[in-house]
């Protein structure tokens, strides 16, 4: 459409302009996009990507994205007018937009529920956005050159902590303001205000160098040691200065200078001499923005040659790829896929594509950016939740610009504006937590880049140690390629497993609280001999409830059917669904006595009672409880590393991809809750999680073990467990699966309703199941039934699942089937105020 206005040049008279409407997405859960005019001396400015600002409703102002422009004027309503553009290129991909339109059909939201989702707050602007000076900005000495409105902006940001947008507009008394932030947000003069405590403010370092005319001109640098000669301290301040920047070597190498500390902390260096130095102007000083990531990265090192094994699969999946868009890497833990990754990576890189690596949890990032870093430095860009927004913005605009060639990141980053995709790595892809539950969009990770590689003609590579039994179904059929990796990298060998019954031990007198005599006394040998143990409990808290002695009284939640855990650490009761908490009483409230009680055990129970058993133990509790701030996963990681802790105590974040070499024992202290889990995919589940946590022991050289404590040592799920058979748990489950009608031979939508009243919530279900039945068919839908936890947040709960048949089936029209029901149900007076929620590929 520009292009056309473009060959009307010289510009016609205005009678005869073309009017340009935009539809627009709005962040906001609306049903359908909303069209705006686009004021005709912006109609060279607004393009489909860019985000606009646009008035909605009586009052808000915000920021949107324009998804097509066309002439096409609303029928139903008359169109504003868009107040401003944001951007001057699209921030918003082509082949984004299609995916976010694919999630929204897909996992039955609105486009406005993607966009919300993927964009960074920072890039999300309305009325009420505010802005604050940028924490590295010194009016004093950064040398910028700004317009008199943006002048007038920084001014008044000097003396108020932030402005909101409609402050600005005031202040600048014009209706298009939104420039004049933008240009100082490029120009890092300003920063959308982040209420979070953890701010931006990259680390800057104090460094000095000798001024560079002394090192860029010939004979000079030996003229002014024959100047210092007089002056001996400062003499040695230099000399020493050249030890550990040999400029007489390189000349270049000045540039980067060194830490100031590194000459004022040496005792042996007058610490007026180095001022003096300065003073003078034969030192310069200078502050350095080092990287938020602990590395030096600039020197970067070629990838590990690869193993023959390694050499090999990578051949594999190269080959399939010719014929394949997704291969499927089953390699046994310590493998090395990582490193398989790391070479495809560069050849992808070699080529000019770009690169996503997914991973399912940011304790993983954490060890892996490590590796990636050194090989990839500045190329690499990293996306999470302990981000600020302003960090993330700061990625998302480094994709776009190609400064970022690979990003690792958790689910989230399928979202990024990706436009040149060579490479999709899905690691650990069996991972539940790649599901997204609440809110929408429900989207599941692993299954989005598989489409956003499809849209981009870009290839996947999926890994594990424990495939998911749909992926492996998968390969199976022919769909994927399969390549196994079966060794451990080097000389390791796959741990043995041991069982321990404590209902047995427990007769025996043979249990210390929830450890037994054998797994405590394994840990204490493995501590002598400078080993370390990881210690895997699927609960986080001191215990799951508490109950009274004398009259059973137990906590519960006053908004959810779940009883409250006890938090020792801060003596209170918890829920874990909504976060209420209150303290823990002293006394039973309900008889007055004093004989409150823990049961069951999570994390923080079993930390605290390794430290009173083996006093030796420097143990470290990974949960979620342990990792609120941003670098506290680096923190207990790399205090396991290094040596400084022994024991790592932890739930599922310490059960897979971690790589500690000097770990010989895993400890696994109840395995029952996780078999005995009520779901088609417990048994599926159970084996992943033991075998993934057992491979965490024994990954270089030294050998390894394992103990499971159970109440049931006898259950099947050992065995296979035990012998590292996949096979075998494959075949048992994919037979189930077929015969009771589960994924992958179905897809499943699980349709949630909610109320305060418990008797809407399940009037309200069966009306909504009866139609769902009469449309689907009597055997696609089944309940209502009442969940497990009934109530969540004081909403009642009704669950319908629909299991729809994946050959038979017409995905989208049974989609559009199931959105009818629902809307046809909200429009009935009797259910005003129900919720659905309609969750595609449940997990
Ligand atoms: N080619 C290589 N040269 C040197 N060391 C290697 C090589 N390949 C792998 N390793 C080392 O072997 C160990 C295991 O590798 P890696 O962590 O990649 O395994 P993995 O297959 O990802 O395992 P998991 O599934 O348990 O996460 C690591 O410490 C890694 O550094
Ligand atoms: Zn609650």
């Amino acid at each position: 459409m520009s292009e056309l206005l473009n060959f009307n040049y010289p510009p016609e008279p205005a009678t005869d302009r073309v009017t340009l409407f935009a539809d627009v997405i709005l962040p906001l859960p609306l049903p359908k996009l909303y069209t705006y005019r686009i004021p005709y001396e912006m109609n060279d400015e607004v393009s489909v990507g860019v985000r606009v600002i646009v008035q909605f409703g009586a009052k808000k102002v915000l920021s949107c994205i324009v998804a097509d422009i066309h002439e096409n004027a609303p029928a139903d309503y008359q169109a504003k007018y868009i107040l401003d553009v944001l951007d001057d290129k699209p921030i918003i991909t082509a082949p984004q937009l299609k995916l976010f339109k694919w999630i929204a059909d897909y996992y039955m939201c609105t486009l406005g529920e993607v966009i919300n989702a993927a964009l960074p707050s920072a890039l999300k602007l309305s009325s009420e956005s505010r802005i604050q000076l940028h924490p590295h900005y010194n009016p004093e000495e950064d040398e910028i050159i700004f317009a008199p409105q943006e002048e007038k902006i920084i001014f008044a940001l000097q003396n108020n902590q932030a402005l909101t947008f409609t402050e600005v507009g005031n202040l600048l008394q014009i209706k298009s303001y939104h420039k004049f932030i933008k240009s100082l947000i490029q120009k890092e003069a300003i920063i959308i205000f982040e209420q979070v405590s953890d701010k931006f403010s990259p680390k800057v370092v104090k460094k000095v160098r000798i001024a560079e005319h002394f090192v860029q001109e010939e004979g000079m640098l030996e003229e002014l040691f024959n100047q210092l000669t007089p002056q001996p301290k400062q003499l040695d301040v230099l000399l020493n200065y050249l030890q550990f920047v040999p400029v007489h070597q390189d000349i270049n190498l000045n540039y980067r200078g060194i830490e100031k500390n590194a000459l004022t902390n040496n005792p042996h260096l007058s610490a007026s001499s180095i001022n003096t130095l300065i003073k003078k102007g034969v030192l310069e000083q200078f502050d350095q923005i080092v990287s938020r990531f602990p590395m030096e990265h600039e020197s970067q090192q070629l990838p590990m040659a690869l193993s023959e094994h390694q050499l090999q699969a990578k051949d594999e999946i190269l080959g399939l790829f010719k014929e394949k868009e997704t291969v499927l890497l089953h390699g046994v833990t310590g493998s090395g896929k990582t490193e398989v990754y790391i070479d495809l990576i560069k050849h992808a890189l070699d080529s000019g594509g770009q690169v996503l690596y997914l991973l399912p949890e940011i304790a993983l990032t954490a060890q892996i950016v490590t590796r990636l870093m050194k090989v990839f430095g500045d190329k690499l860009g990293i996306y999470h939740s302990k981000f600020s927004d302003n960090e993330r913005a700061e990625v998302w605009q480094g994709v776009l610009s190609g400064r970022f060639q690979v990003v690792i990141g958790v689910r989230s980053s399928i979202f990024l504006p990706f436009h040149d995709l060579s490479l999709v790595i899905v690691d650990e892809e069996h991972e539940p937590s790649y599901k997204q539950y609440d809110p929408a969009p429900r989207y599941n990770a692993r299954e989005t880049a598989l489409m956003m590689a499809h849209l981009q003609g870009a290839k996947t590579l999926l890994g594990s140690a424990t495939p998911s039994i749909e992926s492996y179904y998968n390969c199976k059929t022919g769909r994927w390629g399969l390549v196994n990796m079966t060794k451990r990298f080097g000389e390791a060998k796959l741990p043995e497993i041991e069982l321990v019954d404590t209902r047995r031990e427990q007769q025996r007198k043979n249990m210390h609280s929830h450890f037994s005599a054998k797994l405590l006394n394994d840990i204490e040998e493995r501590l002598k001999r400078h080993e370390q143990v990881i210690l895997f409990q699927n609960r986080r808290g001191y215990a799951p409830f508490i109950s009274c002695d004398e009259c059973s009284w137990i906590p519960k939640c006053k908004f959810c059917a779940v009883s409250l855990s006890y938090h020792k650490f801060n003596n209170e009761l918890r829920c874990h669904y909504c976060g209420y908490h209150e303290r823990m009483p002293h006394d039973c409230p309900a008889c007055g006595a004093t004989t409150l009680r823990s049961m069951g055990f999570g994390t923080e129970k079993v930390e605290d009672e390794l430290k009173l058993l083996l006093p030796e133990a420097e143990v470290q509790r990974m949960d979620l409880d342990t990792t609120k701030k941003k670098n506290s996963y680096q923190q207990i990681i790399s205090d396991f590393e290094s040596g400084r802790t022994n024991v790592l105590v932890g739930t599922q974040m310490v059960t897979k991809g971690l790589d500690f070499e000097n770990v010989s024992l895993v400890g696994i202290l109840n395995a029952d809750t996780i078999i005995n889990f009520p779901d088609f995919r417990a048994h599926e589940r159970a084996y992943q999680l033991f075998v993934q946590v057992s491979g965490r022991a024994g990954r270089k050289g030294k050998p390894g073990s394992v103990i499971i404590q159970t109440r049931d040592p006898l259950q099947p799920i050992f065995n296979k467990v035990r012998s590292n058979d996949y096979q075998t748990l494959y075949e048992h489950e994919i037979e189930e699966r077929m015969r009771f009608g589960y994924p992958p031979f179905t897809r499943m939508i699980r349709v949630t309703v909610k109320h305060v009243d418990d008797k809407t919530a399940e009037n309200a279900a069966i009306v909504l199941a009866k139609d769902l039945t009469d449309r689907l068919g009597k055997q696609q839908v089944l309940g209502p039934e009442v969940p497990y936890i009934f109530k969540i947040r004081n909403l009642f709960l009704q669950e319908i699942h629909i299991k729809l048949p994946r050959e038979t089936t017409n995905l989208k029209s049974a989609k559009g089937q199931i959105a009818q029901a629902i809307f046809n149900l909200k429009l009935l007076a009797d259910f005003k105020g129900v919720r659905i929620v309609a969750d595609v590929d449940p997990m």
